[in-house]
C-alpha cells in the first residue's frame, strides 16, 4: 500500500485559520485539502512533506517545524489499488508566501468556515480534533463511488 502525507499550515495557537488548496489535476481533483502526496523510495514522510509544500503552494517549511498529527488509513473496497495510509501534519512557520501552483490553488478559511462539503467525506470526522490540538488514528473505508465514507474509526489522543 502506498504512503502519503498531508499538512495543514494553521495560523494560531489554537488554530484559528487554516491554509487550504483547490486541487486541480489527480486524485482529488476539485476538491479542497491540505497539502502533501506521495511517499518517494527512500524518503522519510517529514522530508516528503516538505518537498510536497513546495512543490503545491511554494512555502518552504523546516522538518523540525512539522508537528506530527497521527495517521490514517483510507481503504476503498471497490478499487483496492487506490488504498493508501497518510501521514498527519501541522505547521505554524514557513517562508515565503503561499501562491498557486500547477497542483493547487490555495485559499485561507477561518477554522469556523471550513468547507468541508468541498472536500474529501473523511475530512469532517477528523480535522476539528486536528485543529484543537489532539493526534488521531483511525481507518475511513469508502463506499462503491470511492467518495462516501461507509466505515470510519477514529481515534484521538
Ligand atoms: C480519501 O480521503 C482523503 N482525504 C483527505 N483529506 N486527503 C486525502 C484523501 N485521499 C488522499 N488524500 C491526500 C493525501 C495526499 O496528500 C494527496 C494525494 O496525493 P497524490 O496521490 O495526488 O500524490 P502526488 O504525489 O501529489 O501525486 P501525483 O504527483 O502523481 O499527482 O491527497
Amino acid at each position: 500500500m502506498r504512503s502519503t502525507t498531508l499538512c495543514l499550515p494553521i495560523q494560531g495557537n489554537p488554530a484559528e485559520r487554516i491554509l487550504l488548496g483547490m486541487k486541480k489535476t489527480g486524485f482529488g481533483h476539485g476538491k479542497y485539502n491540505g497539502f502533501g502526496g506521495k511517499i518517494e523510495n527512500g524518503e522519510t514522510p517529514t522530508a516528503a512533506a516538505v518537498r510536497e509544500l513546495v512543490e503545491e503552494c511554494g512555502i518552504a517549511v523546516k522538518e523540525a517545524d512539522l508537528e506530527y498529527m497521527g495517521q490514517l488509513m483510507f481503504i476503498f473496497p471497490a478499487n483496492p489499488e487506490l488504498d493508501h495510509d497518510v501521514h498527519l501534519y501541522v505547521v505554524r512557520n514557513w517562508q515565503g508566501e503561499p501562491g498557486e501552483t500547477a497542483e493547487m490553488k490555495p485559499a485561507w478559511f477561518d477554522v469556523a468556515d471550513i468547507p468541508y462539503k468541498d472536500m474529501w467525506a473523511d475530512d469532517s470526522y477528523w480535522m476539528p480534533a486536528v485543529l484543537k490540538g489532539k493526534k488521531v488514528n483511525g481507518e475511513v473505508i469508502f463506499a462503491d463511488d470511492n467518495e462516501e465514507v461507509d466505515g470510519i474509526t477514529i481515534r484521538t489522543e
